[in-house]
């Protein structure tokens, strides 16, 4: 069942942004902008944690693939992270709402005072009715001896986001409708499972990775951001993100996707 929501993480990831032909999807980050507008002109309060850095950095050069050197990675993260706060700015201009770019490593939530100095940016962007956009630092976030700054991956990122601001609900917008028993990808027989109450070993084992161009941690990573969320007593959604507009059926307490917790 899924609980009333006031605060939530909205994460979208690169499938979701990014067209199969490598192409930015302006049409899901268009929706995406008019839905969250509304629903924080609603009074919701709103986190949104977007990919595409990465993704948008190859659009925007014209590249098809990811390169395997990180360095290459880092540079095309820093130039995509700066093209899609351009378009995130203008697309929620248009819907009238403001929106700021958090870009954080895991470090920042690990040590406490950098923690808290996060959070009451999140909190005082909240109040004042703006949209905290995060995503991590790509472009500097490396591991190096007991130093650890990379998360490993976003799903990660908006659990630990999630938990930390003591958000409602995390809903994952994703490229699949929702959990299955396999991987509907490689399975035509794959059967959905609407409602995940704690996670067994059954339902770990149903979870693979991602078999999409542009994806990186597939369910596995999305099962380890549930299993966060509901170890704090919290809920997640994982639904697919083609159509945004599904956002404002669950803020209306209807069962869309998958739903984690009790
Ligand atoms: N049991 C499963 N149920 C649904 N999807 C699965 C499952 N196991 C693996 N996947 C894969 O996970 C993918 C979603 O993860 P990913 O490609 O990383 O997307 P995102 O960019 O949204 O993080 C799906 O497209 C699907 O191929
Ligand atoms: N921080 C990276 C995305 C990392 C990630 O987890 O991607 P995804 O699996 O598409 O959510 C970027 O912006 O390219």
């Amino acid at each position: 069942m899924t609980h009333k929501i006031q605060k939530a993480v909205v994460k979208i990831g690169t499938s979701s942004l990014v067209l199969p032909n490598g192409k930015i999807n302006l049409r899901t980050i268009d929706q995406l902008s008019f839905v969250l507008a509304t629903l924080n002109n609603q009074g919701y309060q709103l986190i949104l944690v977007s990919s595409g850095a990465i993704g948008v950095g190859l659009a925007s050069l014209g590249l098809k693939d990811r390169p395997a050197e990180i360095a290459q990675q880092q540079a095309l993260a820093s130039i995509g992270q700066a093209a899609l706060m351009r378009i995130y700015s203008q697309r929620f201009l248009d819907y009238q709402t403001h929106v700021a770019q958090l870009l954080l490593t895991r470090d920042v939530l690990t040590y406490p005072i950098s923690r808290q100095h996060t959070l009451n940016t999140i909190n005082t962007l909240l109040q004042q009715n703006v949209i905290p956009i995060v995503n991590e630092n790509d472009p500097v976030s490396v591991d190096e001896l007991d130093h650890y700054t990379t998360f490993s991956d976003n799903d990660e990122l908006s659990s630990q986001v999630a938990v930390a601001i003591d958000a409602d609900e995390l809903i994952i917008l994703s490229d699949i409708d929702a959990l299955y028993d396999k991987d509907p990808h490689k399975f035509s027989d794959a059967h959905i499972i609407k409602e995940v109450p704690v996670l067994t070993p059954e339902i770990e084992n149903a979870a693979s990775g991602s078999s999409t161009r542009f994806g990186t941690g597939g369910m596995v990573t999305k099962l380890r951001a549930a299993a966060t969320m509901m170890q704090a007593g919290k809920q997640m959604i994982l639904c697919n993100g083609r159509d945004p507009k599904i956002l404002f059926d669950i803020f209306d307490g209807h069962t869309i996707g998958t739903h984690f917790g009790k």
